[in-house]
């Protein structure tokens, strides 16, 4: 079966920073895969290129099979993102921004009532169709967003930190959500991230540092069975620095 995302050694510069080193790294269909870094590992750098923001040059990404420079189109009609900053237009409404981007993936108007209804209750905002987004707490806001990224049924969603700035209770609710169209609806994610504990031992990882892979496997298995945060201090070097 042919990999929700596979990236093939790609590698990304500004200037004389490599942000990205010959980076290679797959997301099986209906897994949660978790992409592990610091600030500046080359996560965001990653997600730009898939989502075509900044020019592959070099290695191949895949969505679904579909190579992102020769079949665009494809490619990202496949693929659904939510960025690191809040992207939904505060003085719409929440339908209203799920309508927008229904209309840029040509979805007819029937289908976008029907398919927003559907997620936006998934999501757990039924009455919030018509409530404007500055009126939503972080979380809802997050949640909202996850429902436009799903509205033209991509296989692939991209997550970039999506729980940064959420209390406890959001936290859990976008995390348990997203676990749900994976193990429900079998949408592979590759969900970015510093914060561990999101993390459980049989999601698949990636970590990436300084714009390299370090390791990938099972959470548990780059683990060796013990904490994840600890293993990834001391493979990244980051636990000597602190302590020099
Ligand atoms: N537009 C840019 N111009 C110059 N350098 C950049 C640019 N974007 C990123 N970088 C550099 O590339 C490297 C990777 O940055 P990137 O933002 O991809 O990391 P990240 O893992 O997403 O970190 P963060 O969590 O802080 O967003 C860093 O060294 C960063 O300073």
């Amino acid at each position: 079966m042919e990999p929700a995302l596979s990236v093939r050694g790609v590698s990304h510069a500004f200037g004389r920073t490599k942000a990205l080193d010959d980076v290679s790294l797959s997301v099986a269909p209906g897994s949660f895969t978790a992409l592990l870094g610091v600030n500046g590992a080359g996560k965001t750098t990653l997600f730009n290129l898939i989502t075509r923001l900044y020019d592959n040059v070099s290695g191949e990404i895949r969505v679904l099979g579909h190579d992102i420079r020769r079949r665009p189109g494809p490619a990202l009609a496949a693929l659904g993102v939510v960025f690191q900053s809040r992207a939904l237009d505060r003085d719409l409404t929440v339908g209203q921004n799920l309508a927008y981007h229904a209309a840029l993936h040509g979805l007819t108007r029937a289908e976008t009532w029907s398919r927003s209804a559907g997620l936006i209750a998934r999501v757990g905002l039924g009455d919030k169709l018509d409530t404007p987004v500055s009126a939503l707490s972080g979380g809802q806001a997050r949640r909202a967003e996850i429902a436009r990224a799903l509205m033209h049924g991509p296989r692939l969603l991209l997550l970039d930190e999506p729980t940064v700035g959420l209390d406890v209770q959001s936290r859990r609710e976008v995390l348990g959500l997203v676990r749900r169209l994976v193990e429900v609806d079998r949408v592979g994610v590759l969900w970015a991230t510093h914060l561990f504990d999101e993390i459980h031992p049989q999601d698949d990882a990636v970590v990436l540092h300084r714009g390299r892979v370090l390791a990938t496997g099972t959470a548990g298995a780059i683990a060796r069975g013990g904490d994840l945060s600890a293993a990834f201090l001391q493979m990244t070097g980051l636990e000597t620095e602190a302590e020099a």
